[in-house]
């Protein structure tokens, strides 16, 4: 069986999606027009072409645009329905999905109006795909800290349906020290922690997450290698990274696949995973990933199965829920 067959025939979880990095070109086409919105684009190629970066901010800038016609319920629905169409494309079973509430509310657009279409899309999910998904209540870096506390208390009604906050957006002079507080309380009220760290910024930022956000998982991650201790320590704690290697050659963070670190990673027994990022920026969906390690590393049956089991084992489904999923994934590869 070929190693793009295995993929597709293994029930996956994805760990690290941003919703908004999920909006197609021609979603945005549709919602532009339907909201009578004039974007800086003439066609739908004329989007697609635009998505050519040179780092995290040049991306950014075009992200954060892409979201403004992003405007009522429907909307949101569309965007996150559109989304677990692909996943049950890809035989993604579980996901982890990201939403950044700031690009939103600082429009005037509030957690009234995304997350009733958010939860109806995640419900539809599973009761039509069998697919299960948790939300990840992102703060953006770049905005100060007092901006996550105030969107910390504005999600408030909706606590119970937000499994995880995390920290993104642009990381170089934005360290986790920054929003040390606010995840201080985050975890008091029961959630759990991710942050990017160690994307385009320096070991020193992976530790700040470890040490000061308490993090139960890295985004990215991939530049621990440059520090030993760090290694080792993730190592041993089976600290899991959400990597996402499209991403990192479409942002420049690697300039070849080839030279991606996710296989020496996993050979030396670090938990990472394979994830999609923002797919319709960066070129490919979850399986468009494995599939572009597999053409570019000497990636083995072996390999894809431990990125699947990992991906589950380092989720935040219940213990009991994981190990079926892995059984399920043992009984395919037998
Ligand atoms: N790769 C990435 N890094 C930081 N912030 C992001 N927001 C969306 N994608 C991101
Ligand atoms: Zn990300």
């Amino acid at each position: 069986m070929s190693l793009s067959t295995i993929i597709q025939k293994l029930p996956k979880a994805e760990l690290h999606l941003h919703i908004e990095g999920s909006l197609t070109p021609e979603l945005m086409w549709h919602l532009a027009s339907k909201h009578s919105i004039t974007l800086p684009y003439k066609s739908i190629e004329e989007i697609a072409a635009a998505y050519q970066f040179t780092n995290l901010q040049s991306f950014l800038d075009i992200y954060y645009a892409g979201a403004g016609v992003l405007i009522d319920e429907d909307d949101f629905y569309a965007l996150m329905w559109a989304y677990f169409t692909r996943c049950h494309e890809d035989n993604v079973v579980h996901t982890e999905i990201m939403f950044d509430p700031q690009t939103h509310t600082a429009r005037g657009i509030g957690f009234d109006v995304f997350m009733p279409g958010f939860l109806r899309a995640m419900k539809d999910a599973q009761k039509q795909y069998g697919i299960s998904s948790y939300l990840i209540m992102s703060f953006l870096r770049h905005l100060p800290e007092s901006d996550a506390f105030a969107t910390l208390e504005a999600a408030k009604p909706y606590y119970s349906v937000i499994d995880a906050v995390g920290l993104d957006s642009s990381e170089l002079g934005h360290p986790p020290s920054k929003f040390e507080r606010v995840f201080r309380e985050a975890r008091a009220l029961g959630f759990k922690i991710v942050a990017h760290a160690g994307e385009e910024g320096p070991p020193e930022y992976i530790w700040e997450a470890l040490d000061l956000l308490n993090v139960d998982r890295i985004d990215h991650g991939v530049r621990c290698q440059e520090d030993e201790k760090l290694m080792a320590y993730i190592n041993a704690n089976q600290i899991p990274l959400t990597v996402c290697p499209l991403s990192n050659l479409k942002l420049c963070v690697v300039d070849d696949l080839a030279k991606h670190n996710i296989l020496s990673l996993l050979d030396e027994g670090l938990m990472v995973t394979v994830n999609s990022d923002d797919p319709t920026y960066f070129g490919g969906f979850l399986n468009d990933n494995y599939i572009a390690l597999c053409d570019a590393l000497p990636v083995t049956e072996a390999h894809v199965k431990q990125l699947a089991i990992n991906s589950f084992a380092a989720s935040f489904l219940p213990d009991d829920i994981k190990q079926q999923h892995i059984a399920h994934i043992h009984s395919l590869t037998r």
